[in-house]
């Protein structure tokens, strides 16, 4: 029998994103040998076992993490730091540290001092979630044809870095390696950006029905509907990604609010080019997006 990817494989935080891995090693035995499922919060671990979820499952991060060769933090952003910092010293000579978190540069910078010269810390973050969240929401097949974003360190061994896309092939994923103040900016544009448009608009919505004194959001159209789907998503979450990618976010805040504005000129000016040549491109890229099945 061949060697599985990864021998003994710890993931820290089975919500949405751990639970999906796990229930892929599950299905697949070519990914682990043993799986190790810890999570701080009783609850949890008590769902994560009713879900036959991994071979171990409890809430002492120091066990979990001493006994595997990969471990990988599927916590809250604002969390993976002091996690990493915690398990780093009771790690295996060898073993390899990922996480999963949506933003990189603070990420990165906090860990740096606590990494050791026998660990890889390769980071991972696949572009493939939901707005569910916790052990329920996940499934086998979240990683399948998208994208999972490697960010390592100039030093990290390609070793280390060739057993973490492994690991994501086997889930399905496609993978690329990237610098990472280019994934934070293209995290903030096609992820971080569009989850704050949500919330804000839904805000903006419920404002207004209070103002009017009337049931706005019951008459909603699909299209905010569609639009507003991703403003269900965790507020710890997304209070962590907002204050982590804070520079790469409020970039990308400030040209598309350019862009608003020009469409605001346009409007007011009844520049019908400028308004139907905008449409027209938002038309071809949501096209594009649908062949490349990632709508
Ligand atoms: N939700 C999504 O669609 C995606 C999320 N991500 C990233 O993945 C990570 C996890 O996100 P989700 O799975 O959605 O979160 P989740 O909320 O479903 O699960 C997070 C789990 O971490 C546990 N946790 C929090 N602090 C902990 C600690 N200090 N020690 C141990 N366990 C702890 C929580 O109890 C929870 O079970 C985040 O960093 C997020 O930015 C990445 C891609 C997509
Ligand atoms: O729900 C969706 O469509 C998402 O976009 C989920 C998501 C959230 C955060 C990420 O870092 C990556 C993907």
């Amino acid at each position: 029998m061949t060697q599985p990817i990864v021998d003994t494989l710890c993931v820290i935080g089975p919500g949405l994103i751990g639970s999906s891995v796990l229930r892929r090693a599950r299905l697949d035995s070519a990914i682990a040998r043993e799986t190790i499922a810890v999570d701080r919060d009783e609850q949890v671990c008590a769902r994560v076992c009713e879900l036959d979820l991994a071979d171990i499952i409890t809430t002492d991060a120091l066990r979990g993490a001493a006994e595997a060769d990969v471990v990988m933090l599927c916590v809250p952003v604002g969390a993976i730091a002091t996690v990493a910092a915690e398990i780093l010293p009771v790690m295996k000579p060898g073993a390899i540290l990922t996480d999963v978190g949506s933003t990189r540069r603070s990420v990165v910078d906090a860990i740096a001092p606590h990494l050791r010269p026998d660990v890889a810390y390769v980071p991972a973050h696949p572009m493939a979630g939901t707005e569910h969240s916790g052990p329920d929401a996940g499934f086998a097949t979240l990683f399948e044809n998208r994208w999972c974003l490697l960010t390592p360190l100039e030093n990290t061994s390609s070793k280390a870095i060739a057993t973490i896309e492994a690991l994501w092939h086997a889930m399905g994923a496609r993978t690329r390696v990237m610098d990472i103040d280019h994934h934070d900016r293209i995290c903030a544009i096609v992820s971080h950006v569009p989850h704050l448009l949500a919330f804000s608009i839904c805000h903006t919505a419920d404002t207004l029905a209070d103002e009017l004194r009337s049931e706005v959001l019951d008459f909603a159209a699909s299209g905010f509907r569609d639009f507003t789907r991703i403003a269900a998503s965790d507020p710890i979450m997304w209070r962590d990604i907002f204050l982590n990618n804070r520079e790469a976010i409020l970039e990308m805040l400030e040209r598309f609010a350019q862009d608003a504005q020009k469409m605001a000129t346009a409007i007011r000016e009844g520049d019908e080019a400028t308004i139907v040549s905008s449409v027209e491109r938002g038309r071809a890229i949501r096209r594009s997006l649908i062949e490349n099945r990632q709508a």
